[in-house]
């Protein structure tokens, strides 16, 4: 019989154990109370009561079917508001577009993105624009701004055209014997992906290949994000072992017993395996001449390949190393495709509940395309009003994106537009302390009534084809498209507005004038989450879907 043996620590490694526990404990309680302290002044401010001691109002926050509570919330307690989070900690929500310049531009650097996140985005994919701040997130948005500037968008348009093109001939053929029930969300996410894998790495995924099957990058970039939500709990104490050096965290990291965890660094390794085969390609192409990319993916026109064109120009300080050149091809991936899947699959929503629109866009997308012979260019594409006003609108009244979070890293004075009335009276700025979580109701400044009128919360895209009201101007919105938040504003504003306005214009060109969507049975929910994703009500599964009635256009 085998003995079993456990080796005990001493009591002397125990009792010292447990007051290094306790010591810890006891800063954490300190530092809990002088933080609640000092978030008094918000605590005066209007916001619904908190439901649970321990977690607030979070759930209701972040509930999968929350957005009805958000939009009563702006209804009830108006454009700034105080919520609970965590024992007691205060959230601040603002719609206030002076709040929001100041949070977005004038106190960039105080409103920062939280520690968690960007820790999250570093230890994924490694130092990237969404994982860095101050002079180096400055230095490498100086680098890539003009990679996405208009004349490379001119470029890329026959390359999305063509991808857009597979989509429209896959739907054509399934649809040739009537009209099909597809799950368009899926059809949408694939081309998206095949879109940023193009344009952004000058690299195919065959994601619209039926004839190639999916590969594993693709498949592993889909797997990201639903392997990150289920360690959401875990992602606040990330910032704690930033400085921990790599293998070191690896090590001790393998030793967890978590395996989403483990699931994790199986992903992220392979995204940067295949990243990394991409990047040393281009590279080795680069090296060779500009002939080398003919024939290739993207001939030499995709992001990274004119990124890396341009840190050759640069000078010694403006120069990106390469490790950081990799982490923004990782990235891309991951912020190119579910936001713009989320706003096509909205705008074919809409198209699918007003024909009278749909079929108006088909009219103008039609005579734009015998026009320009099938082949529309960036600047046929970007002169087509009413596809312009659809573009727009849907993106307005549906963001993909409903919040962002933002974390004071000291104390301020958050300046208001408009007076809050809080228990103490009215107040034209609101004090908000250092750690203060902060959320931007993006949706809730797109359809601020006092900025677009009465109607500002229906959709309709004729607003767009007549002047706007002057109080849409006056409002002075820090956002870089049309008067909105939804791509926000300021140093952190999303880089690739133009790429994905480009990426819904291609698709609805190739698929508008010669197919028909319309809503089939099942109706189609929209899931609340970092970005929204359609769904099938009563769904329980977390992959999105949105079946849609799809026919061919008789001629
Ligand atoms: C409809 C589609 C899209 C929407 C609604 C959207 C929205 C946003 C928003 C709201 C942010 C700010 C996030 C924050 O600071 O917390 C952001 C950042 C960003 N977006 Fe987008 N995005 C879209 C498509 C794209 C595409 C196609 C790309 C790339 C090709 C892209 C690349 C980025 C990057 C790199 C950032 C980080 C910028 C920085 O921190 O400096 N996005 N996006």
């Amino acid at each position: 019989m085998t003995s079993l043996r456990i080796a005990v620590p001493s009591s002397g490694v125990v009792v010292l154990c447990g007051e290094i526990l306790l010591a810890l404990l006891l800063v954490v309680v300190v530092f809990a109370f002088r933080h609640w302290v000092k978030q008094a002044s918000l605590r005066k401010l209007p916001g619904p009561p908190s439901r649970s001691i321990l977690t607030g109002n979070l759930r209701q926050m972040f509930d999968a079917g929350a957005m009805p509570f958000h939009v009563q919330l702006v209804n009830t307690y108006g454009n700034v508001m105080g919520l609970t989070g965590f024992l007691g900690d205060t959230r601040l929500v603002v719609s206030d577009p002076v709040a929001c310049t100041a949070i977005l531009l004038k106190q960039q650097d105080v409103f920062e993105v939280a520690p968690w996140s960007l820790e999250t985005f570093r230890q994924s994919f490694g130092t990237n624009l969404l994982a860095s701040t101050g002079a180096l997130h400055r230095k490498q948005r100086k680098l890539l701004n003009p990679v996405f500037s208009i004349k490379h968008m001119r470029e890329m348009t026959p390359m999305f055209q063509s991808v857009a093109s597979q989509l429209r001939d896959i739907l054509i053929s399934k649809t040739e014997t009537g009209a099909q029930e597809l799950d368009m969300s899926d059809w949408l996410s694939r081309l998206a992906l095949e879109l940023i894998a193009q344009g952004g790495l000058g690299h195919t995924f065959h994601s619209l290949n039926p004839h190639v099957e999916e590969s594993e990058f693709s498949r592993t970039i889909k797997e990201y994000m639903p392997s990150l939500a289920k360690l959401q709990v875990w992602t606040p104490l990330l910032p704690l072992v930033s400085r921990v050096p790599p293998r070191l965290l690896r090590l001790g990291v393998t030793c967890l017993p978590i395996p989403s965890l483990h699931n994790l660094i199986k992903i992220t390794d392979c995204i940067h395996e295949n990243a990394k085969a991409v990047f040393d390609l281009k590279k080795s192409l680069l090296e060779q001449g500009d002939e080398a990319f003919i024939g290739e993916v993207g001939e030499g026109k995709d992001i990274i390949t004119i990124l890396l064109r341009a840190n050759l120009d640069v000078t010694d300080e403006e120069r990106l190393p390469d490790d950081e050149i990799l982490a923004q091809m990782s990235m891309f991936l991951f912020a190119a495709t579910d936001t713009t899947t989320s706003g096509l699959s909205r705008i074919l929503l809409m198209l699918s509940e007003s024909q009278d629109v749909q079929e108006k866009l088909r009219q103008e997308l039609t005579a734009a395309q015998e026009r320009a012979d099938g082949k529309l260019g960036y600047d046929e594409l970007d002169q087509l009003p009413y596809l312009d006003a659809v573009c727009r609108e849907t993106l307005r009244v549906f963001p993909p994106g409903n919040f962002i979070q933002r974390f004071t890293r000291s104390d301020t004075l958050l300046p208001l537009g408009k007076p809050v009335l809080t228990k103490d009276g009215p107040l034209m700025s609101v004090y908000v302390p250092q750690y203060t979580a902060v959320h931007l109701d993006i949706r809730a400044v797109n359809c601020d009534p006092d900025i677009w009128g009465p109607d500002a919360a229906e959709w309709k895209p004729e607003r767009w084809l007549s002047p706007l009201p002057s109080s849409v101007a006056a409002a002075r919105v820090p956002g870089v498209y049309s008067n909105l938040l939804t791509f926000i504003g300021g140093g952190r504003s999303c880089i690739g507005f133009k790429f994905a306005q480009l990426e819904m214009k291609v698709a609805l060109s190739q698929l508008i004038p010669h197919l028909r969507f319309s809503l089939s049975k099942q109706e189609v929910v929209w899931r609340f989450g970092s970005i929204v994703t359609p769904t099938v009500k009563e769904s329980t599964s977390f992959k999105p879907q949105m079946p849609l009635l799809v026919e061919q256009i008789q001629v």
